[in-house]
């Protein structure tokens, strides 16, 4: 566990003229999101540790302060405190589940252990609709998730609303500019959730809501400028959505102290190397590198079958490459020292000094899946993250480390990338390689799973269903079944079809695909793909299951 805000060396902005509010992240899992529906509203919002205080809050000037949820109980020995300064800046202060709790106990509210805790649809009653639930209907679903809960709110205060497990629900007193709700509003199953963030914003805090995406737009550029100076960048480009806008932000803001590098590790998908190349050549005036390392990440993986040391493998291997990139930047070496396996050749302007920033395309689902947000526990290392080595040279510019996917799309779209670039569906850096499980990841695997792939994806696009999805895959693991196929016995591979519907890969949900579109890509996977004899669907959301399988 690391407890590091999302991206202090790249913020998301740093102007004075636009109205912020700050969310103090206490460890919730959705901490984020509070802050992405913040700027959904049209109000700049950045997620800082709890443990920032009060005097780093105050200068950046906010017009209201959003306390998140988190794990602990207020009244453990250990629980993340409340900087009571907070109170003190004259700005609104909006408790969150845990951030409630916080208030109601700093004020002298009663806090404790219900008998029966809210997971999941609650129904609210409405008692009194004050200024925040004004307009809202007085029974209404909200989704929860604590077991501790506010018996009496601070002295002053006034209860709104109360639960079946919850007397007190949300309270405010508008006075002292203390609101507080024990529901989520920031999560899609509280639907009246974005209209009380939004009363929050608008009748208590005032913010002028005028802050869109072209401001991130905008705002990075500028940060980037101001990082990088007129020193040499190269940007780790996968030809995927996030590198892409990551790329032109870039290049908007440096222009040609930028050289973009994509690495074919041998592990991307059928033709997609010619497919970036010829995307890139017409879609942006960068030059672009490219490094042929497939024999190099082929014997880096071989006898690793753990996914989280795989993962560090190929996070590490691709480090080392860019570092190679980079110093041939500075004309250190050429393409003929190249270590054995790896081939590169270059189109476009190289230039003559070497590179001390590295680009990537970084979200926040990444980092905090790495185990970044505060407190949080690591599901898996992104290569780009949690897979970094530690003895990383490169200074990092990830202009969209704070943002979700469907945040990155609407940047994007503003700044005028292709739109089948944008609604390309992810493909994750480690590629192929996670998705060969249980076993060794090996050429013949990788070349049954590309074609399986292949298969899938045309079938996808044939049906109309590509965009509708967020990802639609193959998995090999290393499982064999029996088959009979033209009278005879087979012994062949078993391939998982995986598709998900989601927004921001936070969550997910399995694609209910058509059973004729099912039955296609079986018979032609069974048929075309000759070491393959069986195929099943993966039919697993997320949570319990992550998107991919390692
Ligand atoms: N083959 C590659 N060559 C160079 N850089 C890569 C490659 N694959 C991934 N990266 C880097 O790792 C980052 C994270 O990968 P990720 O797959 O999350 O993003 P993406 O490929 O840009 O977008 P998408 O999520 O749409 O695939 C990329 O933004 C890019 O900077
Ligand atoms: O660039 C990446 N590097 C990685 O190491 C990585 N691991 C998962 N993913 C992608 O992230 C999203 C969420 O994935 P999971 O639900 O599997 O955790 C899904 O879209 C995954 O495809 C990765 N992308
Ligand atoms: N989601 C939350 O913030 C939970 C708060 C606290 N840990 C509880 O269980 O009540
Ligand atoms: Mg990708």
């Amino acid at each position: 566990m690391t407890d590091s805000a999302p991206a202090p060396e790249t913020p998301l902005s740093t102007r004075a003229d636009v109205d912020e509010v700050v969310v103090l992240d206490f460890g919730g899992q959705y901490s984020q999101l509070i802050a992405r529906r913040v700027r959904e509203c049209g109000v700049f919002s950045e997620l800082l540790p709890h443990h920032v205080g009060a005097a780093e809050v105050a200068r950046r000037k906010p017009k209201g302060v959003i306390l998140s949820g988190g794990p602990a109980s207020v009244y453990a020995d250990d629980a993340p405190p409340l900087d009571a300064q907070l109170l003190e800046l004259g700005v609104p202060v909006l408790g969150i589940c845990y951030g409630m709790q916080l208030l109601a106990r700093e004020l002298g509210g009663r806090v404790e252990s219900a008998e029966v805790g809210e997971y999941g649809r609650s129904q609210l009653t409405v008692q009194e609709h004050g200024t925040l639930l004004r307009g809202q209907p007085d029974d209404q679903p909200a989704w929860m998730s604590h077991r501790d809960t506010v018996y009496t709110p601070p002295a002053g205060a006034t209860a709104l609303a109360s639960s079946t497990s919850s007397p007190v629900a949300a309270f405010e007193d508008v006075e002292r500019g203390l609101f507080g709700i024990q529901y989520h509003p920031e999560v899609v199953h509280t639907p009246y959730g974005q209209q009380t963030l939004e009363t929050f914003l608008r009748d208590v805090c005032g913010c002028a809501m005028d802050w869109s995406a072209a401001n991130i737009a905008e705002e990075q550029i500028r940060l980037i400028r101001e990082q990088v100076g007129d020193g040499k960048v190269i940007c780790a480009l996968s030809g995927g959505v996030d590198s892409s806008v990551a790329a032109l932000l870039v290049h908007r803001a440096v222009g040609d102290q930028l050289t973009c590098v994509y690495v074919d590790h041998g592990l991307m998908r059928k033709n997609e190397t010619e497919q970036v190349e010829k995307t890139f050549g017409e879609q942006f005036e960068v030059p672009l590198v490219v490094v042929d390392a497939r024999e190099r990440f082929l014997e880096r993986l071989a006898g690793t079958v753990e996914p989280e040391a795989k993962r560090k493998a190929i996070g590490a291997e691709f480090i080392r490459i860019f570092e190679e990139e980079a110093a041939k930047l500075a004309g250190a070496v050429s393409d003929d020292d190249a270590p054995e396996g790896t081939e590169v050749h270059t189109s476009g302007d190289v230039s003559a000094e070497g590179a001390r920033f590295l680009v990537q395309g970084t979200l926040y689902s990444d980092v905090i899946e790495s185990g970044g947000g505060t407190g949080a526990a690591t599901i898996k290392s992104h290569h780009n993250v949690g897979g970094l080595p530690e003895d990383l040279t490169f200074e990092l510019v990830e202009p969209l480390r704070a943002l979700f996917k469907d945040e990155v799309r609407a940047v994007g779209t503003e700044i005028g990338l292709p739109e089948r670039m944008v609604w390309r569906q992810p493909f994750p850096g480690p590629g192929l390689a996670i998705r060969i499980v249980g076993g060794e990841v090996t050429q013949e695997k990788l070349d049954i799973l590309r074609d399986c792939d292949a298969i899938l994806q045309e079938e996808i696009r044939a049906a109309g269903l590509y965009r509708e999805l967020w990802q639609s895959f193959c998995v090999l693991p290393d499982v064999r079944s029996v088959g009979v196929q033209g009278d005879e016995r087979t012994y062949g591979y078993v391939v998982a079809v995986r598709a998900v519907t989601s927004d921001d890969a936070m969550t997910a949900d399995w694609a209910r695909l058509p059973y004729d579109l099912l039955d296609r890509v079986a018979t032609r996977m069974v048929g075309e793909v000759r070491q393959v004899n069986r195929v099943v669907l993966d039919i697993t959301s997320k949570p319990p299951g992550t998107i991919e399988w390692e």
